[in-house]
């Protein structure tokens, strides 16, 4: 399937932010800033940990989507990831992309300075500054989506990442795709249940791509999940970590839905 629409539209405002970004501080030098930056929480090793009994909720903090526009946009992501660390959240994902998602490096930022949990950067990763740029911001993991990637790009990023100390989050939205990435070397595999292309969400697509997750790889079963009946449809197929945002987001209590999402009485 070729890009088009929505996902097209987001990868040309990227490259002109990363075009911005670069002219502000040049790659030589957030390298070294990235390089020097001290490690963060091993984002892997949180992840091992899940199993049906300690199920793993990554949760987001999430202002805005294309699919929804206006979530919560007032939203202090400092105040949101306090109360995901005290719901016992495995590990807490930021959306960084401003256009459509109303995030900012200053979210992420904010959030890994006031957490001990690993920390995504959720974005459209287009290249290695971005990666650079996550790591100085004190991140565990980035985002690298297989739709958007070469097989060049995908392996060069997911060492680049590692190399910086942080476990990449590999995106995949079909077998074949699954495939691309276990053979770029990706060891933690999010299964997007949203089709980029139209939006629409199906929790049938993690239960579909699980069947063929070999156990040397994390399968992370992301988007749409609403409620625990969702998270034990995913354990039936051995997944134990899973992506939530909009319904934490828009919940009265956040911090009582991810206790039910854990399962914890
Ligand atoms: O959320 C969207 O509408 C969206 C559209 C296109 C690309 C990515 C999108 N979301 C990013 C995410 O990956 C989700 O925020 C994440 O999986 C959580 O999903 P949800 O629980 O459904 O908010």
């Amino acid at each position: 399937m070729g890009i088009d629409g929505f996902l097209k539209q987001v990868l040309e405002i990227k490259s002109l932010e990363v075009s911005k970004a670069k002219s502000n501080i040049p790659l030589n030098t957030i390298r070294r800033e990235a390089e020097n930056t001290k490690p963060a929480a091993s984002f892997l090793t949180a992840l091992q940990k899940s199993s049906p009994d300690d199920i793993g909720i990554i949760a987001e903090v999430k202002k805005a989507s294309p699919s929804k526009g206006d979530i919560r946009p007032d939203l202090d992501p400092v105040l949101y990831a306090q109360t995901y660390t005290m719901a016992g959240a495995r590990a807490i994902s930021v959306l960084t992309e401003s256009q459509y998602f109303k995030g900012s490096l200053k979210d992420l930022e904010a959030v890994c300075a006031n957490t001990e949990l690993p920390v995504l950067r959720k974005d459209f990763t287009i290249g290695s500054y971005q990666i650079y740029e996550a790591k100085k911001a004190g991140a565990s993991s980035i985002l690298l989506i297989t739709t958007i990637l070469s097989k060049d790009q995908l392996t060069d990023y997911i060492h680049l990442a590692r190399e910086l100390g942080m476990e990449p989050l590999v995106e995949i939205t079909s077998e074949k795709e699954f495939e691309i990435a276990y053979d770029c070397d990706a060891k933690v595999v999010d299964m997007n249940n949203r089709n980029l292309q139209t939006l629409e969400t199906d929790l049938n697509v993690s239960k579909r791509i699980a069947a063929i997750i070999p156990e040397d790889i994390i399968p992370v079963e992301a988007s749409g999940i609403s409620c625990f009946a969702d998270i034990d449809n995913g354990l039936s197929s051995n997944i134990f970590n899973f992506l939530v945002g909009e319904s934490i987001v828009k919940a009265k209590d956040p911090e009582l839905l991810i206790k039910e999402l854990r399962n914890i009485k």
